[in-house]
């Protein structure tokens, strides 16, 4: 049996239904991701595994343990909020002890075990800072030291970096993986960021509307989405909309232009399907090309460059076609000074990077 295991969970509130049946197995040492869109339920997720909501049917259980009805402060969970929620009047190291004292543990075993999580979070010259004199991020590692104080089976942590700045963000993710990694405790992380989520995480959960539409390990979840919503919410993509020319072929029409995608479709001819293409796996030639191909060769579309965005590490063109929107194609830096825009310009994909899925039916397998 998976470390944390939910089975059906469903909680109503009112005759709104925040998680629909949703069977979750976490596994030991796992940093575990709940990603999706603000109300699809997430934090009603967490808070029922902290024991802050219970659930109207299903059931919970950690290590072998049934903890569905277990009271908050009787299961093995740490937590840390998006709000860092430190009390005010303590110092960075009271904070930290405040679990530890109620449970009147020996005032050395807590003074030893205060340095070592100040160590942990790299914060041990604050211990007798109060938080008010801390930034945002230090006091947010004071919160993280806190919710291990007690030696928790579990970690959970609910958009834990949502109030700090873009490079505070960027910096804390990397700590709380790496603590994550360095104590080898299961972790559940709420968030509705993509990119953090791909960053840090073992496996990630999308969930759409109180239901997990796709549990995989991140590189995944981007390169195989399996639903409409996984692959849209999930990073950036070109869309094409069209029906299936040949399943067998791995070919679709789009508009009056056929586009071969890999081979075979599990989809029937004249089915509606959505095709998605990664902007990084779009390249750009400078004369027009053909508009349409082989199979076996590439993707090629004419159009006209509109706009040039340089991203840092990369530039974004989009090149509006004839028979689609605007697309777009990521190109590194060394190749990105040939274009300009208003210029005319060929866009190729392989049928490689074409993501294929049912229009109608979103939560479907492709
Ligand atoms: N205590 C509550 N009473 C009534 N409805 C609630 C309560 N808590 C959550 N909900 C509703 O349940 C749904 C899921 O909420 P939840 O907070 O779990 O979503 P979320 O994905 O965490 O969103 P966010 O990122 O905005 O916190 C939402 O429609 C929300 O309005």
């Amino acid at each position: 049996m998976a470390f944390l295991a939910l089975e059906h969970i469903t909680k109503h509130f009112g005759r709104n239904i925040a998680v629909d049946q949703v069977d979750l197995q976490v596994e030991q040492g796992e940093f575990l991701t709940l990603l999706g869109p603000s109300g699809c339920g997430k934090t009603t997720i967490l808070r029922m595994i902290a024991g802050f909501e219970t659930p109207g049917a299903g059931t919970i259980s950690l290590d072998g343990s049934d903890i569905t009805r277990t009271p908050a402060n009787k299961r093995p969970i740490g937590m840390v909020f998006q709000s860092y929620a430190l009390f005010p009047h303590m110092t960075a190291a009271q904070n930290i002890a405040f679990g530890m004292s109620i449970r009147r543990q020996p005032q050395n075993v807590i003074r030893q075990r205060c340095a070592e999580l100040l160590e942990l979070v790299g914060l041990s010259e604050k211990g007798e800072n109060f938080p008010h004199q801390l930034s945002g991020g230090q006091q947010q590692r004071i919160a993280i030291a806190r919710a291990l104080a007690v030696e928790p089976s579990l970690l959970l942590l609910d958009e834990p970096l949502s109030a700090l700045d873009a490079r505070v963000r960027v910096s804390l993710r990397n700590e709380i993986r790496r603590i994550q990694q360095q104590l080898k405790i299961t972790a559940i992380y709420v968030t509705h960021d993509q990119e953090e989520a791909l960053a840090i995480s073992d496996r990630i959960a999308v969930i759409s509307k109180g239901k997990i539409e796709q549990l995989d390990q991140p590189e995944t979840i981007y390169n195989q989405p399996r639903s409409v919503f996984a692959a849209t919410f999930v990073g950036i993509s070109n869309r094409f909309e069209g029906l299936v020319e040949s399943a067998e072929d791995g070919v679709c029409r789009i508009g009056d232009q056929l586009l071969h995608v890999p081979a075979p479709l599990q989809l029937t001819k004249n089915e509606p399907a959505l095709i998605l293409v990664r902007p990084e796996a779009v390249t750009l030639q400078q004369a027009p090309g053909a508009t349409a191909s082989t199979p076996g060769t590439l993707n090629q579309i004419s159009g006209t460059i509109t706009l040039r965005t340089f991203l840092g590490p990369f530039t974004r063109f989009h090149v509006q076609t004839s028979g689609t929107d605007t697309l777009l194609a990521d190109i590194p830096n060394q190749q990105a000074h040939n274009f300009h825009t208003d210029q005319q310009v060929t866009l190729s994909f392989p049928p490689s990077a074409c993501q294929v899925l049912p229009l109608h039916e979103p939560t479907l397998v492709v």
